[in-house]
């Protein structure tokens, strides 16, 4: 008797859940299917298993990474627009600038003061910083003045940072190994720094990864349209601005979905979802690359777009703003296929980018067809570049680029 009555009272239960769920998913409109489905589970799930993992849901790391990433462009944005840019020529010959270590140092300070347990590996250290005070001087002036014009945002982040000293220690604390355990953060200060010295597009890029899978990720853009469907040509290539109208904020978080918001303090809490286009037919594809031709193989990527009948010339962007553009269905493909086959990518450099486009509807892989691997260290080591593309579509890409690189 205990037994039949429990068991109705179960299947009622289920068949009402059901009800509801489909009722709910069929009357929502305005976001994607795997938002609205965590956004009942969450409604349905008992409380408990709520509250006793409240990192689940990612909803303080996603505020948090936002409100960093938004404030470190205030600091970039100012260096955009210097002529000085404070320059120095990294051991590799890249660039780093005042802006790359000024926004690191900030980004991490937000990130030691919300989950100080948490490792970061960040792009860049105070080593050259610690020899070259002057230049340090100038960094620390730049970094006392970013604030959020919003005081409860900026208090939420911590306050500024006491003083140089600490500024290079949280420079610094970008050290980490990386790894495949615990919970590490990927930071990318400026993305494109290259870019960004040029007048071109670059992204402030934050990701938090959970035994080497990315959970969060965040990519401020402050040269790219708030139209999520501009067209790309306008904001590819050199002499980007800043300007009114432009600056985008892009985020992911594992299983929710991807969002986009202008960059301005105003639109905090103004998120709209985002998806890649359906593409119909991959002849009339779009397809991004990186500007700078020795970060990824301008010809095997021509050749690739030739096989799939692109005729269309590819939309060149520094940074991961490529990424963000495809996520945001403004372009369709992104291609990086390798120029020195003994060169690793880094991390910081796809983390956000990878979530971003996979939660709004995309594939990413390296040109093999494997997922990337963030678990591996500071680099990707077990990829070899990168092959972004909407679900539907991706296989045939692939299928591309397999036969361009197998036939060289
Ligand atoms: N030989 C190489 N192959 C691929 N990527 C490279 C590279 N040398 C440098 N990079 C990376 O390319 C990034 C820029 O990518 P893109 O060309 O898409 O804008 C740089 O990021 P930073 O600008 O943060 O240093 C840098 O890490
Ligand atoms: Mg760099
Ligand atoms: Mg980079
Ligand atoms: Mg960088």
């Amino acid at each position: 008797m205990f037994t039949l009555s429990k068991n109705s009272y179960l299947s009622t239960t289920l068949l009402v859940s059901l009800l509801v769920l489909a009722i709910s998913l069929l009357s929502t409109t305005s976001s994607s299917l795997p938002h609205r489905l965590s956004l009942l589970a969450r409604q349905f799930l008992p409380i408990r298993s709520i509250s006793t993992s409240p990192t689940m849901s990612y909803a303080k790391e996603l505020r948090v990474a936002e409100l960093a990433v938004q404030r470190a462009t205030l600091l970039t944005k100012r260096v955009f627009h210097e002529k000085a840019k404070g320059t120095l020529s990294k051991d590799d010959a890249s660039p780093v600038t005042i802006g790359d270590f000024g926004a690191q140092a900030l980004i991490i300070q937000a990130i030691r003061k919300n989950f100080p347990q948490d490792e970061i590996v960040g792009e860049e250290e105070a080593a050259t910083l610690r020899e070259n005070r002057e230049l340090s001087s100038k960094i620390w002036t730049l970094v006392k003045e970013a604030r959020l014009s919003d005081a409860t945002a900026e208090e939420e982040l911590g306050g500024p940072i006491p003083s140089e000293e600490d500024m290079l220690s949280a420079i610094d604390a970008g050290n980490s190994a990386g790894g495949a355990k615990g919970r590490i953060w990927a930071l990318d200060p400026i993305d494109g720094t290259k870019g960004f010295l040029r007048g071109g597009q670059y992204a402030v890029c934050l990701a938090l990864m959970v035994d080497g899978d990315v959970k969060v990720g965040v990519l401020g853009c402050p040269n790219l349209p708030v139209d999520d469907s501009a067209s790309l040509d306008a904001h590819s290539g050199e002499n980007q601005t800043d300007a009114e109208g432009k600056g985008v904020l892009l985020g992911a978080v594992q299983g929710q979905g991807a969002t986009s918001r202008p960059l301005g303090i105003g639109a905090l809490g103004k998120s709209q979802p985002i998806h890649m286009k359906e593409v119909s037919s991959i002849a009339d594809a779009t397809f991004c690359e990186s500007v700078e031709a020795a970060h990824s193989s301008h010809s095997d990527q021509s050749q690739i777009a030739q096989e799939l009948g692109i005729t269309k010339p590819s939309v060149r962007m520094d940074s991961q703003a490529k990424y963000g553009s495809i996520a945001r269905g403004a372009g369709d493909l992104y291609l990086r296929l390798p120029v020195r086959k003994d060169y690793q990518e880094k991390i910081w450099d796809h983390a956000a980018g990878d979530l971003i486009v996979r939660e709004a509807g995309g594939e990413v892989t390296d040109a093999q067809g494997k997922r990337l691997d963030f678990g591996k260290g500071r680099t990707l080591r077990n990829n070899k570049g990168v092959v972004a593309a909407p679900r539907g579509v991706h296989a045939q890409v692939l299928e591309a680029v397999k036969s361009v690189l197998g036939s060289k």
